[in-house]
């Protein structure tokens, strides 16, 4: 006689069976892609019950170091992890070594252009910027130095202009960034990063048990001292297990994120932000299974 819980483990089974015969989408990614609307309800949360924790939080500054350092070069360090992550597991003894390399910079280059095309460059102003102008954004500044031909004078001591990137515009002094929809390029950094670094490793995951297992047998060595274990954990992190890398690194994102959600930006130049940093993952991981799918039944 099956309980409540087995017939609902059954259910939930189905689910996931149902989204993987159709979708091609495993319940891990299905969760993981969910976790970033989770993420942006949570910060709506804490935006609306803990107002006076906004005004007075580290992370309401822009200039704080976790923002600066990190995010504003969240690129680089999504490269720097998924370099040391592939140096690590195919110094491991893989087999089709060139095969593995040849495929994996071929996704990580059309996944860093589109981080090129959106934040970056687009034959012209970025893709985010282009949105900004086009529903009537502008850069307003008083004195606009070299790009003074960019800029068209108002009379009133202010000039404007709509040619500007919003990068360029940020640098001159005194500058805002005035109407029009600003899609968050934070929201589409982490989300795009944590998706790449997640579906490009996840083939090469070892479960938790050989993780935890791993983790534990240095913390329990009662023979090392404190310094010793940091070491050890730093060398496995990096030589043995790298995912536990790419692990800390899509945390870390994950709690930008968040910081982001709660405290810039409206819902929609989020929601924005967002539907972009799933475009091009979904374009690069999930369309070629279709493809992939079809051209297996085709074959039968
Ligand atoms: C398996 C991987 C092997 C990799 C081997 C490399 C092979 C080379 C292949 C292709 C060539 C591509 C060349 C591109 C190299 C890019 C390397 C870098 O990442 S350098 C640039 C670093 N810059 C950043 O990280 C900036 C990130 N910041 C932003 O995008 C924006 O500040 C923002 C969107 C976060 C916010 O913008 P804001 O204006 O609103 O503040
Ligand atoms: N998690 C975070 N922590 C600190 N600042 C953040 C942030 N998320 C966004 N911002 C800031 O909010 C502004 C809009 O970001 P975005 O459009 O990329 O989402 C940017 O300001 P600056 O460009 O003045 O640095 C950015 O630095």
């Amino acid at each position: 006689m099956p309980t409540v819980y087995d017939r609902h483990f059954n259910q939930v089974r189905n689910i996931a069976r149902h989204l993987h015969n159709h979708y091609h989408i495993a319940a891990n990614e299905l969760l993981f892609l969910s976790s970033f609307i989770i993420n942006l309800v949570l910060g709506r949360l804490i935006h609306w019950t803990a107002p006076q924790e906004e005004v007075y939080n580290y992370y309401t500054d822009k200039r704080n170091i976790l923002n600066q350092l990190f995010v504003k070069n969240g690129w680089a360090w999504t490269t720097i992890v998924i370099v040391v992550f592939y140096v690590s597991i195919l110094t491991q003894s893989r087999p089709r070594k060139s095969k593995v390399i040849r495929e994996a910079v071929i996704r990580y280059a059309v996944i860093t252009m589109w981080w090129i095309l959106f934040t970056q460059w687009c034959f012209g102003l970025p893709i985010m910027d282009r949105i900004f102008v086009l529903t009537g954004g502008k850069c307003v500044v008083e004195d606009p130095g070299r790009h003074v031909k960019l800029f068209a004078n108002l009379g009133n001591g202010k000039s404007v202009s709509s040619t500007i990137s919003s990068y360029n515009c940020k640098r001159i002094k005194g500058s805002s960034w005035e109407g029009g929809h600003d899609p968050s390029g934070h929201v589409f950094l982490l989300i795009h990063s944590s998706l790449y670094l997640f579906l490009e490793t996840a083939e090469y995951w070892p479960g938790w048990g050989a993780l935890i297992n791993s983790i534990s047998s240095v913390v329990h060595n009662h023979e090392k001292t404190i310094i010793e274990k940091l070491k050890q954990l730093a060398i496995l992190g990096v030589k043995i297990h790298p995912q536990l890398l790419v692990i800390g690194m899509i945390s870390f994102w994950w709690f930008m994120l968040l910081t982001t959600n709660i405290y810039f930006h409206s819902i929609a130049e989020k929601l924005v932000g967002m539907v972009y940093g799933y475009l091009g993952i979904v374009v690069v991981y999930f369309v070629p299974r279709i493809f992939r799918q079809q051209s297996q039944i085709g074959k039968n």
